[in-house]
């Protein structure tokens, strides 16, 4: 199989059992750092997928552990937060290790000698030069920038490293331990099986998704994060205006532009009640084009992705962006829609996220994989 966008999301559920099998050799060398210094609480930075993922991550991070977690843009940091956030253990997140405000902020801590950890999904990106403190957390060479696979074994790494903080530091009891990463082993399933369900809904209503033009993506709690990020995927790569909403928001406002032309994109998974799911009837009976993935037993619609599983709520990221991701890459490579406006270049040129030996660090990254493939 070529590996492109799909290729990513399809192998996620297996990648994420793996790296759940090695969660103490992945996450040991970040644990160990966290555990040698006195700060408690932690403060994550990140931009773009890297961001939704950590705030995807947050309730389960808060779940498990007695110390607070924030998750900053880098530019909160920079601009408003940073002297309340000095006393943190702080982590900064940047798959592509060649973000140049995640490299901004690592020379401005180093001139303030201030310790930090780059969380990275390569060793090799430009940031790596800035810190010896580094570490990879396990999603292995993606060669697409559109990440997937890097989002998902990104908040589940946050995740294990949380259980495995709490645990050495005997704030969690081995069962509590034991439960949690059998729900997350639950979890790796569940994205497989909602990404076979993403792809036959897809088929379904093919015509419907290829002239999507507008679409709402409605989301509550940790799976706010994955509209989020739903969002994010459907403006790069099928360029759809999205915007995402929490469930009570959307209908505080944002409903009232709703035409038949809309496509909502509901999430109805570890939620207590069934107003969201009221939210969505209500929402279909101005548009037809509503999807949902639920894991309540409601009756069954056309465009229902029915999971057959009902995890704690702040788990459910770890399978609920399959749908998003697989929209994403399947329809943009269908409707042959990955290249930008030709003005793209131009604002890029102005001013671009990563840093000037970003294109030849990808390069060598397809050049690594390729090998890997050819033995
Ligand atoms: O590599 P980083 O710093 O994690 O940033 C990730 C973001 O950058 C992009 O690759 C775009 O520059 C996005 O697709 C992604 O969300």
């Amino acid at each position: 199989m070529e590996k492109d966008m799909e290729y990513y999301i399809q192998v996620s559920g297996r990648i994420m059992k793996d790296n759940l099998d090695k969660r103490k050799s992945l996450t040991q060398k970040i644990c160990d750092w966290y555990l040698d210094q006195d700060k408690e609480d932690i403060c994550l930075i990140a931009s773009g997928s890297s961001l939704n993922a950590a705030y995807a991550a947050r309730p389960f991070l808060l779940k498990y552990s007695k110390f607070d977690i924030s998750v900053l843009s880098t530019v909160e940091y920079l601009d408003v937060y940073r002297e309340r956030e000095k006393n943190r253990f702080t982590i900064l997140i940047s798959q592509s290790g060649c973000s140049t405000n995640i490299i901004e902020i690592m020379k401005e801590l180093d001139k303030e000698h201030q310790p930090f950890v780059l969380l990275t999904g390569n060793e090799n990106g430009s940031a790596s030069r800035y810190t010896d403190r580094l570490v990879e957390y396990g999603v292995g060479n993606e060669t697409i920038d559109y990440v997937t696979l890097g989002y998902s074994t990104l908040i589940e790494f946050l995740m294990l490293m949380i259980l495995e903080i709490g645990f050495q530091k005997k704030e969690i009891s081995d069962q509590e331990y034991e439960t949690a990463v059998s729900q997350i082993r639950k979890a790796c399933e569940m994205q497989e099986l909602c990404l076979i369900q993403a792809k036959e809904l897809v088929q379904k209503r093919y015509q419907d998704l290829l002239c999507m033009e507008k679409a709402i993506l409605v989301g509550d709690g940790a799976n706010l994060a994955t509209v989020r990020e739903g969002a994010l995927k459907f403006q790069e790569t099928l360029k759809v205006p999205t915007v995402y909403y929490e469930s009570e928001e959307f209908i505080h406002g944002p409903d009232m532009q709703l035409t038949p032309d809309y496509s909502v994109f509901f999430i109805d998974c570890g939620k207590t009640s069934d107003r969201l799911y009221d939210i969505y009837k209500a929402t279909s009976l101005i548009t037809e084009r509503c999807y949902m993935i639920t894991d309540q037993v409601h009756d069954k619609r056309d465009g229902q992705i029915r999971m057959p599983c009902r995890l704690p709520a702040e788990i459910t990221p770890l399978y609920t962006a399959a749908l998003f991701q697989y929209i994403a890459a399947h329809v943009t490579k269908e409707k042959n829609n990955f290249t930008c406006h030709p003005l793209f270049s131009r604002m890029e040129q102005a001013v671009s996220p990563k840093t000037e030996d970003y294109d030849r660090i990808m390069k060598e990254k397809l050049e690594r994989s390729r090998r890997e493939e050819n033995g």
